[in-house]
């Protein structure tokens, strides 16, 4: 990525070396510095390091809240991003789903966290449009790249801490120590107080809690019509409503309400008052049909699978899903195992085979499940969506996990458009 800087001695920055030319400065990281002599083969104009590029961006002018954790960033992030906004604040938000500002979609989905550069650039474009806090999701792969690398944080929140990427970081203790690498340091941070894989540097920190005790805890609350809780922090003692469902969002949203206590100062009573305005994420939770009841969510990790079935499991469940391929293989078997136990029937599909073969990727989610009677496999996921609409009785809950939001399915490097969401309202002829 180049990026244009009006009134510089030279007129381009770049992190990739092979862009650099006579106008073109070489923004030495962590992770390019391999490149360093072909940056200067290319003739860089110079080579500058990434607190140039902070004192140019101006990124010291902004509060940067970071989150990290295996389930629950984007959630999380979402509703921070509400509040702020809703209390009056100039905000940005980058993650998963995009890099948005003040409530509009600034730029579409890349990764999770991007590049170090770019999300220097998104800080800065956030700083001249006048925004006071930017809000960004820290993937475990970010942490080990050093991505976010020269950052200084406002506050740092930790959500959860399961298994997801071990294609990547080989061993859940790897996965574990690297989550929890990013909380080492003196700066303020929030931290799941009931997650126990958590291990932080206990200076500057805040926590929040359902079951243990914490700086903020939920001391009561209802899922009935949707959530609603009274969250303790020393004195205060303050309800909410939320339109958020399942016991897991609660999490979320404590860590969401206490986070935007934290950074904004404000009384409790004030951040509270704008919760029942979040919706909620597209493609999480998203019921997309209420008769027939179908409802199609993120979950791609057993505990996220977990969490979303046990929030429904009054009803008799009907759940559509894969895995992804060039992804974690030993969450497969686990995410099978869940399902079977939670689900009155099962249609293993595909989730973005990627480069593997989809046969053997369903093989690997059917290993964790012993009793397959109640399983049907269908490769595609049209098709599994169909049976499981033709299976489902009265009170029964379709629900279908992986894709959540996402407009596509990848077939090897290829993405074809795929949505879960059209395609049900598509065989429920509800367009
Ligand atoms: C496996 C992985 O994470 N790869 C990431 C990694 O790529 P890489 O190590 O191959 O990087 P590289 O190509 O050597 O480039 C490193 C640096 O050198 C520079 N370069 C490169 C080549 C060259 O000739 N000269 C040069 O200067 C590049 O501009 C870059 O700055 O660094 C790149 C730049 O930061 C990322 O774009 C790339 O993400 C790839 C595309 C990817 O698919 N990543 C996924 C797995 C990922 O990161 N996912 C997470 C988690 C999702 C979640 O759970 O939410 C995410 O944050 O999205
Ligand atoms: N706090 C939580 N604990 C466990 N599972 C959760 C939690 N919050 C959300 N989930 C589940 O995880 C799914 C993804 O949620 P979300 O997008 O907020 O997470 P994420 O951490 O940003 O995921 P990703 O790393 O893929 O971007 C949800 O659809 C839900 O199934
Ligand atoms: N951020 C996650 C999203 C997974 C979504 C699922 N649909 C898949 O492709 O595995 C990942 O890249 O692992
Ligand atoms: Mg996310």
């Amino acid at each position: 990525m180049r990026i244009e800087l009006p009134n510089e001695e030279f007129k381009y920055i770049t992190e990739n070396s092979l862009e650099c030319d006579k106008h073109t400065a070489f923004v030495l990281t962590n992770q390019n510095e391999k490149y360093l002599q072909n940056a200067r083969d290319n003739s860089a104009h110079s080579i500058i390091n990434i607190t140039d590029v902070a004192k140019l961006f101006g990124t010291d002018k902004i509060k940067i809240i970071a989150i990290t954790g295996t389930n629950g960033k984007t959630t999380t992030a979402s509703a921070i991003y509400s509040f702020l906004l809703d209390m009056g604040y100039k905000v940005a938000m980058q993650g998963t789903r995009g890099f948005f500002m003040n409530d509009e979609v600034a730029e579409g989905k890349t990764l999770t966290t991007p590049s170090v550069l770019n999300t220097y650039k998104h800080i800065y474009q956030a700083v001249s449009a006048g925004c006071e806090f930017f809000i960004m999701e820290v993937s475990s792969h970010a942490i080990v790249q050093k991505r976010v690398e020269g950052l200084k944080f406002e506050l740092k929140i930790l959500t959860n801490i399961t298994q997801d990427h071990l294609d990547y970081h080989k061993t859940i203790g790897e996965y574990i120590a690297v989550k929890n690498s990013f909380f080492q340091d003196e700066g303020k941070k929030l931290i799941n107080k009931d997650e126990p894989k958590a291990s932080f540097n206990i200076k500057n920190t805040f926590t929040y809690g359902i079951e243990n005790p914490a700086t903020y805890r939920l001391m009561a609350y209802s899922l009935n019509d949707a959530s609603s809780g009274i969250i303790q922090h020393f004195k205060e003692v303050v309800p909410f409503t939320a339109s958020l469902h399942g016991f897991f969002n609660l999490y979320n949203l404590m860590a969401a309400i206490s986070a935007t206590h934290i950074v904004t100062g404000k009384k409790l009573e004030e951040v509270a008052d704008v919760v029942d305005n979040f919706a909620g994420v597209s493609g999480r939770m998203e019921q997309v049909s209420e008769l027939p009841n179908v409802i199609v969510d993120f979950a791609h990790t057993p505990d996220g699978m977990q969490q979303v079935l046990n929030a429904l499991k009054e009803k008799e469940l009907l759940v559509v899903f894969g895995a992804g391929g060039d992804r974690d293989r030993s969450k497969r078997a686990i995410m099978g195992r869940v399902a079977a136990s939670l689900a009155k029937k099962v249609y293993i599909t595909s989730d973005n085979p990627r480069h593997e073969n989809p046969e053997a990727i369903v093989d690997d989610i059917l290993e964790g499940i012993e009793d397959r009677s109640i399983v049907s496999v269908e490769l595609n996921r049209k098709k599994a969506i169909q049976m499981a609409l033709n299976d489902q009785e009265n009170d029964e809950v379709v629900v279908i996990l992986g894709k959540g939001d996402e407009s596509y399915q990848i077939i090897y490097d290829e993405k074809f458009p795929f949505d879960d969401r059209e395609i049900v309202r598509e065989l429920l002829n509800l367009n």
